[in-house]
């Protein structure tokens, strides 16, 4: 019975995993064409839009965090859920052997890593029964950093630069302007955003996800919804937190509202943020045969995620490989050139000294060679009051857990952008300072410690740009080594070796720190929509 079953999911997770689907390609296509092109959040936008074309292309991963596997299902009745488990978990097994998925699943307690995505609670399975003749299965791969965004309120409240929140669409309304800003560039915006109106804390968050099941480009049915969608949709982008946090016209690219009844004493609202690399698709399945009958939603191929127009990303801007793949002349080393925004762009190798970083300063392009070495939460822990394994003098430190396939020939990175960073916040000043390290590399910024460490020390913060992990992947040209492979692939110290590694400049050793920058200006604008709109 269903004899395709297995496959057929496995070919759902692959497609969900490297090719975003059309109408996110177009919601994100729609937000480069109002961004600036010669901005940091538009070069963010053009790199994210060069990284889909590479997954696409690679059959690889969009983003290296290939999130919490979340599937909602339906099923004729009389269909074998137990057997329809045991096959989604043979193909989540599978995918992850084949790179397709990070092993993601962490047991709680050990902090071990199961290694094949399986474990207490994962994967997430909703089945439900219906009486149409096929399965119709749904799958969601959302990652860490932009589940850490998602947010819920308990109205009324008092919200910060809003006022009072009541228990009415206006004060929905607060909360989910709220929401975007809170998230700041930490969920690698521009983001999606699903939001669930009532229930109780478990069925509101529910409800939420469910909305990002939703096509990017529908209507809401019920009208005062689908006004608020709208208000959001045009308001939210007022914020001028952009592209990563950079700063810019662009910060949400969908938003939709879905509402449930709730206990007369509560009064919810959940917000499940996604981030721009929203991997979502589906599949209706035959039930006697198990094969795919039809897509759910729009597949990607040949829908380009750009405006039109020929414009630069990072990497083009950089003269490293380009769309085409083909490398580019970079400039000597240590050059200096001036680029179409006007931001410098400066080549280091490694080891760095703190000459050259004390040169940089916020807004500057980077573009590294020589080595870096990944590091995240189980390693920054560790680093507090163990020594390091290697010299990391001069060093840079990229907050990053790729996607590593071990063949006969060793070790290869399949997907490696950056992680969010402000987590290591309670750790890095100390460590920056104790190994004498000069670079920091990860997304989303950091806080006043590191930024004072910085400058005492005489260091960098570099903000990569997120979910850009084919583009990321491609600078790096050799795995050197790995270190506590035991806390698991995501979480392991790698070795690599990098050639054109640009990221941008977001915190200098001046005590300049763009994020704080953009957080203070959109704490402002966040005040101006305080009036109430829905009466
Ligand atoms: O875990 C990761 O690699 C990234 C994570 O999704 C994040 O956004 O921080
Ligand atoms: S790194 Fe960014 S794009 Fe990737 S899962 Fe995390 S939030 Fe999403």
């Amino acid at each position: 019975m269903m004899g395709k079953f297995e496959d057929s999911v496995y070919d759902l997770i692959v497609e969900t995993s490297t090719n975003l689907p059309g109408d996110v390609r177009r919601a994100v296509a729609a937000g480069r064409a109002l961004e600036d092109k010669a901005t940091r959040s538009g070069l963010a936008l053009a790199t994210i839009t060069q990284n889909i074309g590479m997954a696409e292309l690679q059959v690889s991963p969009i983003c290296q965090d290939t999130g919490m596997p979340t599937f909602v299902i339906h099923t004729p009745v009389g269909v074998n859920q137990l057997e329809m488990k045991r096959d989604i978990q043979s193909a989540i097994v599978r995918a992850t052997r084949d790179g397709k998925l990070r092993p993601n699943s962490v047991d709680s307690l050990t902090g071990a890593n199961s290694g094949d995505n399986l474990g207490e609670g994962t994967p997430v399975i909703h089945f439900e029964q219906w009486e149409e003749e096929h399965i119709d299965i749904r799958l969601i791969l959302k990652g860490g950093g932009c589940e850490n965004k998602n947010i819920q309120y308990s109205l009324p409240a008092e919200l910060e630069g809003l006022g009072k929140a009541g228990r009415d669409l206006d004060g929905i309304r607060k909360c989910i302007l709220h929401a975007v800003y809170q998230a700041q560039g930490q969920g690698c915006s521009a983001g999606f955003i699903g939001v669930g109106v009532g229930g109780d804390r478990t069925s509101g968050y529910e409800l939420a996800k469910k909305q990002l099941l939703r096509k990017v480009d529908d209507t809401n049915p019920i009208p005062e919804l689908r006004q608020l969608e709208d208000y959001i949709m045009e308001n939210a982008n007022k914020l001028g937190i952009g592209t990563m946090g950079f700063g810019g016209e662009v910060t949400l690219l969908g938003c939709k509202v879905g509402a449930m009844n709730r206990l007369p004493a509560s009064f919810f609202v959940s917000v499940a943020y996604n981030c721009w690399a929203f991997r979502r698709q589906g599949v209706l399945i035959d039930a006697g045969t198990g094969e795919i009958r039809e897509w759910l939603y729009e597949r990607g191929f040949g829908i380009s995620a750009g405006a039109g127009a020929a414009e630069t990303s990072l990497d083009m801007k950089t003269g490293g490989a380009g769309e085409s793949g083909v490398p580019g002349v970079h400039p000597a080393a240590g050059e200096s050139a001036d680029t179409a925004s006007g931001a410098r762009e400066i080549r280091l190798t490694t080891p760095i000294s703190e000459e050259d970083i004390r040169r940089l300063r916020v807004g500057d392009v980077v573009i590294l060679s020589g080595e870096l070495h990944t590091g995240r939460d189980a390693l920054h822990k560790h680093l507090i009051d163990h020594e390091s394994p290697v010299d990391l003098n001069g060093a840079v430190i990229y907050h990053c857990g790729p996607v590593m396939l071990k063949d006969e020939e060793g070790w290869h990175v399949t997907a490696a952008g950056p992680t969010t960073s402000i987590r290591e916040e309670p750790y890095q000043g100390d460590i920056i300072k104790k190994f004498g390290i000069r670079a920091v590399i990860g997304k989303g910024g950091m806080g006043a410690r590191t930024l004072q460490a910085l400058q005492d020390h005489g260091g960098v913060y570099l903000n990569a740009i997120g979910g850009a992990a084919q583009y990321y992947a491609e600078c790096i040209k050799k795995v050197d080594g790995v270190d506590f492979l035991e806390f698991g692939i995501p979480e392991a110290m790698w070795h690599l070796t990098i050639d054109g590694f640009a990221a941008i400049v977001t915190m200098d050793s001046h005590g300049n720190s763009l994020h704080a920058d953009v957080e203070k200006d959109s704490a402002g604008k966040l005040a101006l929509l305080r009036e109430t709109v829905f009466k």
